[in-house]
């Protein structure tokens, strides 16, 4: 299998070396030439993952059409909002079998669409043919091959167990599952759950708050997953509460550093300025994870608290007394 990474930010970098460490022909795309070339003769992206040494066997290019060229795999490594735009350029240079792995977590703002569905949509593709990977890949431990665990769902799971050949190492750990729904929603769910845990410990709160927050996130979650067709038990997983432990626990997630700097008092352009470039996907999502929730009558008072925040102007603390103020329900 030969693969194209499509997006040289921090995951796409990390993927394509693992990938490259899998023994997988790999080529990454660049949108720049000068860091296509950083990464292809020095071997590091300083940009996105800086201090990090790449594997000598990876190159980029900053020509999707070369990129794409007799890839198998096509790995779509760029934030979600920019994902239909990017593909628009690509689809005709992709193969007709190639399998399409998207990594971005998050729903399309004005569509309410998972990023598979976006995929499937652009390129025509069959269900068969997209897949997603997803779970507690924080991109600089992953890059520096600490241990991890992670899940590749397609509806096809012999396409995903190749998938999962691709991308095995010794230090990465790819499980399958046929739950695309679920592990997408895991994915694009977490980081707005992530956004929450953060104001609340840039509020100065401490552990039951962030324990309280993450239980009641995933909660509402599943509630929302299982409205759209997922398993509930893809929840139980990586690519669920996996995940959303890693996110709202670490330091290194941009979700949870975005929503610290709010909980500190930041405005949410102060928030954006120090992000270097770097998406926080749940500040998008977590508007249209609000609205694919109301559209299927879930309820979901965390991801609305975060909307508030992030677009209504509503103050950290007013959330919290909104949210506790709520009406009392059995668990
Ligand atoms: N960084 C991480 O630890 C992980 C990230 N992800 C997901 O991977 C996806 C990609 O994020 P990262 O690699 O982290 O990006 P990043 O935040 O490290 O960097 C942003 C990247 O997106 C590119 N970009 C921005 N706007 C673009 C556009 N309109 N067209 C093409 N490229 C554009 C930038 O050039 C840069 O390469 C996101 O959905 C994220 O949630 C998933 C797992 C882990
Ligand atoms: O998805 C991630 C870890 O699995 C990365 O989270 P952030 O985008 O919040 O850094």
């Amino acid at each position: 299998m030969r693969a194209a990474v499509m997006g040289s930010g921090s995951w796409g970098t990390a993927m394509a070396a693992v990938l490259c460490d899998a023994g997988t022909p790999t080529v990454l795309w660049a949108r720049r030439p000068e860091l296509a070339a950083r990464i292809t003769d020095d071997h590091v992206n300083p940009d996105y993952l800086p201090g990090i040494d790449l594997p000598a066997s990876l190159s980029a290019v900053s020509s999707a059409r070369d990129a794409l060229d007799g890839a198998d795999l096509v790995v779509c490594a760029v934030p979600s909002q920019s994902l239909r735009a990017n593909l628009a350029g690509w689809r005709d240079q992709i193969g007709p079998d190639a399998t399409l792995l998207s990594l971005a977590k998050g729903v399309e703002s004005d569509t309410l669409k998972r990023m598979t569905e976006v995929i499937a949509e652009v390129t025509g593709a069959g269900d068969d043919r997209v897949a997603v990977l997803s779970g507690p890949n924080l991109a600089r431990e992953v890059a520096q091959r600490q241990p991890a665990a992670t899940v590749i769902a397609c509806t096809d799971e012999q396409r995903a167990q190749r998938v999962q050949d691709a991308c095995s190492t010794a230090y990465f750990r790819p499980y399958t599952n046929i739950d695309v729904i679920g592990c997408e929603i895991g994915g694009a769910v977490k980081n707005v759950i992530a956004l929450a845990c953060g104001m609340a410990s840039g509020a100065g709160l401490g552990e039951n708050t962030l324990a309280s927050i993450i239980t009641r996130g995933l909660a509402e979650t599943i509630r929302l997953g299982e409205a759209l067709g997922a398993r509930a038990e893809t929840f139980a997983g990586l690519a669920g509460v996996g995940d959303l432990v890693a996110t709202c626990s670490s330091p290194l997630s941009r979700n949870r550093s975005f929503g610290s700097r709010l909980g500190e008092g930041r405005s949410l352009v102060e928030a954006q300025e120090a992000t270097n470039g770097q998406v926080a996907e749940g500040v998008k999502s977590c508007s249209s994870v609000r609205a694919l929730a109301a559209a299927h009558d879930v309820e979901m008072p965390l991801t609305d608290a975060v909307h508030r925040v992030c677009h209504d102007g509503l103050g950290v603390r007013d959330a919290i007394v909104a949210l506790l103020s709520r009406s009392t329900k059995p668990e």
